[in-house]
């Protein structure tokens, strides 16, 4: 068989890969709690303060968004549980997951746990492709690394994955090299590596960054599939919020290593509050330009995580900043189920940072993303 598998074909691989997933519970407690993680690194005798308190749940089969700039704490934030950091990070605080704590887990343990019931996707499929091994071969791998199932068995699931992540001509793709596939084509073959075990979660850091926009939003389509037949709870890490508003239930802004708005999407993008978060709203990629880079909309960069500025770390790029902000901001529950750490919210009394972006930005964000999505 070759070319795209068709909609019932699909339908059968994913009951196939997990029959029982669209009956699957997800009410009873979160999948992932993660409560004042902090990570330190000390680096040339300096101590840098990657990740601050960062606290947020993650229900089965959700999508939560990590957003924020470059050096914010998002990928540290989810290596960390992992334990995919190097010894020199201090890692402290709680991430339970399905009640077990994952911080300070034995390596032993930890690497029993990593891939099976959590996997990782990157940014760039290359470097997570081995280029010498047929692409089949490494879906094999994975899945014996998980399982006890014969080589010919883990062949057929190995097919049966590829098309459940719509490689198109499945069983002729598994006999080729990661070369002789597209940049898209490849991420779909790492997104099938992860899925060899059955992941409860998969977090895919900048897993859409390298590719182009309708690429992107052809990936981010199939991981919401995922999410939806296969009851995958995923963490999303981006710096795009437009992704966010089209893709994600939950949202976490992060900001030199502190989570500075947390909401579900709804809440978030109909009322943001956070100067922040508005201003990224800014730095949506546009549609008609030839990459997705960030549009540097943003003054100033954000701070060196080993010289923090006192106070809101965003005080010094901020334009609705008062002297109340050299004292530090706490993230709380200011509306039902809508976090924030901020002095002068944006929608508030005294409203200065939505007078100031004229409350455009939302819609801005959902047109864009809307358009990316459909675009696809
Ligand atoms: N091994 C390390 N030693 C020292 N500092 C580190 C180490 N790894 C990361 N950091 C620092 O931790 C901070 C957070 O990095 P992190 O990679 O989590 O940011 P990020 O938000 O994921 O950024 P990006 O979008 O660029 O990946 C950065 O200032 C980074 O320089």
């Amino acid at each position: 068989m070759s070319g795209e598998p068709t909609a019932r074909q699909t339908e059968e691989v994913l009951d196939l890969a997990r029959p029982e997933a669209a009956s699957r519970p997800s009410a009873d407690g979160p999948l992932l709690e993660v409560r004042d993680l902090r990570v330190r690194f000390t680096r040339g005798g300096r101590v840098v303060n990657a990740v601050n308190g960062l606290s947020y749940t993650l229900g089965a089969g959700e999508m939560l968004a990590i957003i924020g700039e470059s050096g914010s704490g998002k990928s540290v934030s989810t290596r960390a549980l992992m334990g995919l950091l190097p010894p020199s990070a201090q890692v402290t605080g709680s991430a339970r997951f399905e009640g077990t704590e994952l911080i300070g887990m034995p390596e032993k343990q930890m690497r029993a746990w990593r891939g099976a019931k959590i996997a990782m996707v990157f940014q760039d499929p290359a470097r997570s492709l081995n280029p010498t091994m047929r692409i089949g071969a490494q879906i094999v791998e994975a899945i014996r690394t998980h399982s006890d199932m014969s080589k010919k068995d883990a062949a057929d699931r190995a097919v049966e994955l590829l098309k459940l992540v719509r490689l198109p001509a499945a069983e002729r793709r598994f006999y080729e090299y990661p070369h002789q596939l597209s940049g898209g084509m490849r991420q779909r073959v790492v997104i099938a590596i992860a899925l060899a075990s059955e992941p409860r979660l998969l977090i895919a850091d900048e897993a859409t960054t390298a590719l182009d926009v309708t690429t992107q939003a052809q990936i981010m389509e199939l991981l919401v599939e995922l999410q939806q037949r296969l009851g995958t709870a995923i963490i999303m890490i981006s710096h795009d919020l437009g992704l966010a508003a089209s893709y994600a239930q939950k949202v976490v802004v992060m900001y030199a290593g502190r989570a500075v708005e947390y909401a579900t999407a709804e809440k978030l993008f109909a009322n943001v509050r956070m100067p922040y978060t508005r201003a990224l709203l800014g730095a949506i990629p546009l549609l008609d330009r030839k990459t997705h880079e960030l549009l540097p909309v943003i003054p100033g960069q954000p701070p060196d995580p080993a010289a923090l500025p006192k106070g809101c770390a965003f005080r010094p790029r901020c334009d609705v900043a008062t002297d109340k902000c050299l004292e530090p901001p706490v993230l709380e529950e200011h509306e039902p189920g809508h976090w924030w750490a901020c002095w002068h919210p944006a929608g508030g009394d005294g409203d200065t940072a939505g007078a100031r972006t004229g409350g455009e930005a939302d819609e801005v964000t959902v047109g864009s993303a809307r358009q990316v999505k459909d675009g696809a």
